[in-house]
Order: C-alpha cells, then structure tokens, then sequence
C-alpha cells in the first residue's frame, strides 16, 4: 500500500508544525511497511509570494491527484492589506470549494492528562468531553456575494447569508450519520429567532432526522449554544451547523482541550479523500520560534489514516503517542502542570517515535 499526498505548509507556523506532522506519518508509515509519497504545493501567503494569487492552477491539479491533503494554515500581517480577492485565506476558500470538501468535521475531545489544563474546572470537565463538531463548510455568508457600496455618501459593506435545501440536507446527513456510530444524539446550532437562511436550515434538518429515528434531535439557538459549550460541553454528542457559526463554535470549543494547538480536523467530501488542518490559524505571533504546539496537525494526520486510508491501528497509535507525550511534556500553550516544556520539534520527535515503537 502507498499513501499518495499533497503537502501545503501554508504559512506562519504552518512550515513548523507540518514538518512535525510529516515525520510521524513517516514513522508509522515505516513500522508498518506501508509507503508514502508526498507532494508539495503553494497555497496562502507563500503562493502569492511566489505566484502573485492565493492558489495557484497548479496546486488545485497537485491536491486532485493526491488521495489525500495535509494542510497547515495559512494568512498573516503581512499579506492583510490586500484586495479581499487575493488575501491568503480566499486561497483555503477556493481549494475547500474547489475539492467540494462541504463537510468539515472537528473532534473536541480532553485528554486525561489534560484535564487540569482545561480552563474549565474538573467537575465540569472530569467526567470527559466528546463532541464532534460538524461545520458545514463550502456555503454560508463565506460564498455569498461580497461587496461595498456607497448610499448618500455613506460606505456599506455588504456580505450574503444563505444556504440552499440540498446543501442543508447533505451536511446534515453527514451528522446523523456519525451520531449513529456515537451517542446518536444531534444538536443543530443556528439563529432561526432571526435568520430566514437558519429557518431553512431548521425545516430541513428536522425533515432529514426522520430518516435517522435512532438518533435524537436537538435545536439550539448559537448564542445558547456558545453558553452551554462552556457550561456543561459533556452533554453534547454531535453538533452540526453552519460555515460561520462553526467557525466560531469550534475555536470556543477547543479550548475545552486545553488549548486551540489541540484540536484537529478532518474536511471530507462524498468519498475517501480528505483534506486535513488545524482548526487554529498560521499563529504569526510565535512562527519561526520553536514554540508551535504541532499535536493539532499530528492529529489530523491520525485522523487521515482513520477517514482516507483506513488505517485504524495506525492513527490510534498516533493518538496513543500524543496521550503518553501529553503525560510526559507540554509546549508553551498548554498549562505545564511542572512538566517540561518542549520544542515543536521535540514534540514531534517523540510522538513520531513513541507511535513507531507502539506498532514494532
Ligand atoms: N486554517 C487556517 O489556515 C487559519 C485558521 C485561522 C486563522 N487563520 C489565519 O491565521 C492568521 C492569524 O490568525 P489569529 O491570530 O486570529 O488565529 P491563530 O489561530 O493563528 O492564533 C490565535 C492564538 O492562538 C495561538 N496559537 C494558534 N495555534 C497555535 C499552536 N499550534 N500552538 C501554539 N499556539 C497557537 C497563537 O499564537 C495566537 O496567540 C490570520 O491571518 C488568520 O486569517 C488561518
Ligand atoms: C482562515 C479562515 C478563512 C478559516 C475559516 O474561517 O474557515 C479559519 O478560521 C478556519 O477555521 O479554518
Ligand atoms: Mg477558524
């Protein structure tokens, strides 16, 4: 067996923490005798540095070819003044879009060694949180029409909100049915008290729960929703809503983990492939300095091997390696708890060999 890649660093701490990400699937590749063939391609910043546009041709025809795609993250000050069309995140845009990766799914879950690193207390936290947030990811007000205008000498910014019946109903069976292989319980998150695109969204969810009466189906407004996320998070299963509201929900949801390095992502479409990132950004604040926490995009690839390839003794040696590196060492973003503080490159060095040594 060979895993066929495309590699987009990306940005920022993007470079850092794919590296990490690399050598442990080179790792567990190895202990296993299964090949890995990697491409590497522009996307972001670095593309248009290099090319002048966000995503190049080029790397939409090297992400196709691949059966899979490992991502950084992408954008930082340097490239935020430019026209909105040509920013590096309108490049992360276009490949989700262009790959029609609708379904972007983030697992919020504690590691025990974790737990006193949470922000929240352990009776609130103690008992465990496992929710997979499931973001509708290729509509919303992201591809709704953009623009600016002037009335009565005034300047408007405009952005559309909206989703159509089949973009709701596709998203929402990708909900249901991981719920079944879970808790089977559902929470929809939208703001259907004001927004008509969220009374939409509600009809059609609802509609498409009758085809899953095993799983339960619960509605919640957002703002309920961000409350109950830090109030009680044990009580969710799977949660699915919209591009904006899942962007903001996951962020909020990831420091339940201990901090936003933690948290993976896979973004799916109706077949193997996937693309897989960091819920969290290109971290301009601390690139080129050794402190980026990689277990975010080392999970990420665990959950490649899990979704794509499916490898499931791979990836779960890949997150066993992260659990025992999380009761041995932090990085900086992580409360220490008086363990040491690591490196990225430490980091990653001991979870690419801790998962070899679990698969020998
Ligand atoms: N998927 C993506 O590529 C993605 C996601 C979010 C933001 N962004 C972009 O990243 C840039 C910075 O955005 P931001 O500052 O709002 O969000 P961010 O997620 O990059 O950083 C927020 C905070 O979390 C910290 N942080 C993030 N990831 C970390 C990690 N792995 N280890 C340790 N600390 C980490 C950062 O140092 C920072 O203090 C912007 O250009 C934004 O558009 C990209
Ligand atoms: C950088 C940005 C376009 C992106 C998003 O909003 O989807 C990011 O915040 C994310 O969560 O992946
Ligand atoms: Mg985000």
């Amino acid at each position: 067996m060979n895993l066929n890649l495309c590699v987009l660093e990306g940005d920022g701490i993007g470079p850092e923490i794919v590296k990490e990400a690399v050598r442990v699937l080179r790792a567990v590749c190895g202990a296993r005798g299964v090949g890995l063939s990697l491409d590497y391609a522009l996307l972001g910043g670095a593309a248009i540095d290099r090319t002048g546009v966000p995503l190049p041709d080029e790397t939409v025809e090297k992400c196709r070819a691949a059966q899979a795609v490992l991502l950084g993250a992408v954008g930082g000050p340097k490239w935020d003044s430019l026209p909105s069309g040509l920013r590096p995140e309108k490049g992360l845009l276009g490949i989700r879009s262009a790959l029609g990766l609708y379904a972007n799914l983030r697992p919020a879950t504690i590691f025990p060694a974790l737990r006193a690193a949470s922000p929240l207390r352990d009776e609130i936290v103690g008992a465990g949180v496992d929710i997979m947030v499931v973001r509708e990811l290729t509509g919303d007000v992201y591809f709704g029409e953009h623009s600016r205008f002037e009335r009565d000498g005034v300047l408007h910014g405009r952005d559309i909100m909206g989703y159509s019946v089949p973009e709701i109903e596709r998203i929402a069976r990708v909900a249901f049915g991981l719920a079944r292989r879970r808790d089977r319980r559902v929470t929809s998150v939208d703001k259907a008290n004001v927004l008509e695109t969220s009374r939409v969204w509600r009809e059609t969810v609802t509609r498409v729960a009758e085809e899953f009466p095993d799983v339960a189906l619960t509605h919640l407004y957002v703002d309920n929703a961000a409350m109950q996320l830090v109030r009680d998070p044990a009580q969710f299963d799977v949660l699915v809503t919209g591009n904006l509201f899942g962007d903001i929900l996951s962020d909020e949801a990831s420091m339940i983990s201990g901090s936003i390095g933690m948290l993976a992502s896979a973004s799916l479409g109706d077949g193997p492939f996937g693309l897989y990132e960091p819920i969290h950004g290109s971290a301009p604040d601390i690139a080129g300095q050794g402190k980026a926490n990689p277990l975010a995009t080392i999970l990420s690839a665990a959950m490649m091997l899990r979704y794509t390839f499916d490898l499931p003794e791979l990836a779960g040696a890949v997150e066993q390696a992260v659990s025992d590196a999380l009761g041995t060492a932090r990085t900086p973003d992580i409360r220490g708890d008086g363990l040491p503080v690591w490196t990225t490159e430490q980091m990653g060095g001991f979870v690419a060999q801790r998962a070899a040594e679990l698969l020998a």
